[in-house]
């Protein structure tokens, strides 16, 4: 269908640029999606999926984004458990809360928020997470099950990625991908779903030297730094689709502040074909993803019980 908004100039022919992909409406289909599945999980099985996140600190930022993962998980007819620990929290009793929600068959899914406060393994407490409760995928049982191909939970925001490029690109076999950024968060599991894609995969990252010359190979460019603006159009080949995973909060005028990515969307919109804005690009796929996840790991509760 012919796009009525195109400004005149462009004609037949011309590629596409800088076409905004709307994460935030997609992850409302999506979140529709899941209150249908939601639904029908509970007339098969008369279970209701259960989320339970976890929260070490009173970092006010993150307080508010673990409340909307509370109300989105209520909208779409879930259970929510929220776990609101002080600062002071021994690593003993967040394993403890860890041991007590892995046993509640009411609880499907287990996020605890990161970063968690000084002095805490992150790495042991995510392992504790029952694999099957692991609804952030970060745990070593699923890391190791996506870098195998198997099947297994995969981390939210690289699996909301993800399904935004399959819908605009279809399929990516073949196509060249460069992630920016080696995280075990997003970075490396991106990478790896790529490349169950069949996606020519690179990595760049804090050493690579000249990373501009491999991101003007990318027919998919996925990045998440964390660096405000680190992406120009110099770093982006003609109508690309560009993925922006960052998200920094920074000084606006009147003493507001406002959220920008990696990326300098202007500049890179005029060159990119497609590309995710910040906000509403990522981060609602984000969160969409993490109830599917809980949905996921509702239906893997279920496995080996008598049906
Ligand atoms: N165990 C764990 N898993 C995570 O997935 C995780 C985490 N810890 N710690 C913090 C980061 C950050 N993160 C975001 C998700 C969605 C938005 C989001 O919805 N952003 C909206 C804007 C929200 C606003 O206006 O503040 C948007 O981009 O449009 C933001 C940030 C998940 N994280």
């Amino acid at each position: 269908m012919p796009d009525q908004t195109a400004p005149e100039t462009v004609t037949a022919g011309t590629p596409e640029r800088g076409r905004r992909i709307d994460g935030k409406a997609f992850a409302a289909g999506l979140r529709k999606q899941i209150a249908g599945d939601v639904v029908a999980f509970h007339e098969k099985h008369g279970i209701t999926p259960g989320l339970a996140v976890v929260l070490v600190g009173n970092d006010p930022a993150s307080e508010v984004y673990v409340r909307n993962k509370a109300l989105e998980t209520h909208r779409v007819g879930m259970r929510s458990f929220m776990h609101m620990l002080p600062e002071t929290t021994k690593e003993a009793e967040l394993l403890q809360l860890v041991d007590r929600l892995n046993a509640d068959p009411e609880i499907h899914g287990i996020l605890v928020q990161l970063p968690l406060p000084k002095g805490m393994d992150g790495r042991r407490i995510t392992n504790a997470i029952d694999p099957k409760k692991d609804v952030d995928g970060l745990g070593e049982v699923n890391a190791g099950r996506l870098s195998l191909g198997l099947p297994g939970l995969v981390p939210c925001t690289p699996l909301g990625c993800l399904m935004l490029l399959k819908s605009e690109l279809g399929n990516l076999r073949g196509l060249n991908a460069v992630v920016v950024g080696a995280s075990n968060l997003v970075g490396k599991p991106m990478a790896l779903l790529l490349l169950n894609e069949g996606c020519t995969v690179s990595v760049a990252h804090i050493d690579t030297v000249n990373p501009q010359a491999l991101t003007r190979m990318a027919d998919i460019l996925v990045v998440a730094t964390g660096v405000s603006g680190l992406v120009g159009r110099d770093w982006v080949k003609p109508g690309a689709t560009v993925i922006d995973v960052g998200i920094t909060r920074i000084p606006a005028s009147a003493g507001k502040t406002k959220l920008v990515g990696d990326v300098a969307f202007d500049e890179v919109a005029a060159v990119a074909g497609r590309i995710t804005p910040v906000p509403g690009g990522v981060g609602p796929m984000t969160i969409a993803c993490l109830l599917q996840n809980t949905v996921t790991a509702a239906r893997l509760s279920l496995e080996g019980a008598p049906d």
